[in-house]
């Protein structure tokens, strides 16, 4: 075991709605299983889902809620943070999976505002997750994806089997463009990620990897300067308050930066009945063409006729996707819930939908 009062590693994982931060996120905790890692889920929404879709990490998954006030997310991660310094002695590194919607820059801010956490919690990197199929119409739509991309240290682009090399290298420049400084890299969950690569990258050492490549680019250009003779102007880039953008920000931003999330929001519905699968997908497509695509995001579990399992449901973008999920428990009420994300949908015209495809329909729990 490692020396009890070393800083704890942190990583962060941040990434717009679906873009497979939980998916990764069980393929870095099944990656090395001699770490003994504790997961933070920064949910959105009353309904804690994604605690339930990380696998094999137990009892050692906490929460904090949605990230819309700011000064109470700090207290209250703060106060995660200090209640699990106490039991260290349990877990060798700490991941924090942020919701899709977060500023990934309010969640690293206790780890880096305060000069004393690094003798605790060490923050060792931010990872972005991007969504290979939709992060160009995300861009587009939402202000969240790309302050994501400019703040984080590595950018692993997922669902790379879902598009072919064009769009990935067209996908690899927007985000250059974005964030030039961080390590771009590339993964699926079928043929996995670049996880060793991503445990040996740190902040620390991205950073000096920049500053070594901007001393590098200021030798050669004095070099060439020299040789040439003529003059040209030297960039010298400071990554640090380029690349983390958002990190030094005042505090009427973070205020400002919430409205935006305002526009954005969440609700989740409970069924005790029995679903039928088609009536039920019909339903979800339905739902997201009456709210002319502002649903987000769509996931959690259904109870389905003759399905001894739970059926995960999962609406990213416009790909809906219904799989085969952990068996309900002995003696569980098979209860059916599912949590809406997005801007202005209906609440009350989705619950009837919902309810409308179970078989035997029953009132709302
Ligand atoms: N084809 C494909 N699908 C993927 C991949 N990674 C994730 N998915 C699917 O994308 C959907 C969303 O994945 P999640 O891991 O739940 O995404 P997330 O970022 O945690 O979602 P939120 O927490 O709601 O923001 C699920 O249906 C996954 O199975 C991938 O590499 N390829």
């Amino acid at each position: 075991m490692e020396n009890n009062n070393q800083a704890k590693p942190v990583t962060i994982l941040t990434g717009f709605l679906g873009a497979g931060k939980t998916t990764f996120l069980n393929a870095l905790i099944k990656s090395d299983t001699t770490k003994r890692p504790i997961i933070v889920e920064n949910e959105f929404g009353e309904e804690n889902i994604d605690s339930e879709l990380v696998i094999g990490a137990g009892d050692k998954i906490f929460s904090f809620s949605d990230g819309c006030v700011c000064c109470s997310l700090n207290n209250e991660l703060f106060e995660l943070l200090r209640q699990m310094w106490s039991n260290r002695d349990k877990f060798d590194e700490m991941i924090i999976e942020a919701t899709g919607i977060a500023d990934p820059g309010f969640i690293a801010m206790p780890f880096m505002e305060d000069p004393n956490m690094e003798n605790f919690y060490k923050l060792d990197r931010v990872i972005c997750l991007v969504d290979a199929q939709f992060i160009e119409s995300e861009l587009e739509n939402t202000e969240e994806a790309r302050k994501q991309i400019a703040f984080s240290d590595i950018l692993l682009i997922t669902k790379t089997d879902l598009v072919d090399a064009d769009k990935l290298h067209q996908i690899k420049h927007i985000l250059k463009d974005i964030n030039p400084w961080a390590t771009v890299l590339e993964g699926n969950n079928k043929d996995g990620y670049p996880i060793d690569k991503i445990r040996q990258l740190t902040r620390e050492n991205i950073d000096n990897a920049i500053m070594e490549d901007t001393q590098n680019q200021y030798e050669a250009e004095i070099e060439e300067e020299h040789h040439h003779d003529h003059d040209h102007e030297h960039h010298h880039h400071d990554h640090h308050d380029h690349a983390h953008e958002g990190h030094h920000h005042e505090h009427g931003e973070h205020c400002e930066h919430h409205s935006h999330h305002h526009g954005i929001e969440s609700f989740s519905v409970k069924y005790d009945g029995v679903f039928d699968l088609e009536k039920l997908q019909d339903a979800l497509i339905d739902i997201l063409n009456d709210n002319d695509n502002l649903v987000y995001r769509v996931k959690g579990f259904v109870h389905v006729k003759d399905i001894p399992n739970r059926l995960v449901v999962q609406l990213v973008g416009t790909l809906l996707t219904i799989t085969d999920g952990q068996a309900w428990k002995e003696n569980e009420e098979k209860i059916s819930r599912l949590v809406f994300i997005g801007k202005g949908i209906n609440e009350e015209q989705v619950e009837k939908a919902i309810r409308d495809c179970q078989t035997k329909v029953v009132e709302k729990v």
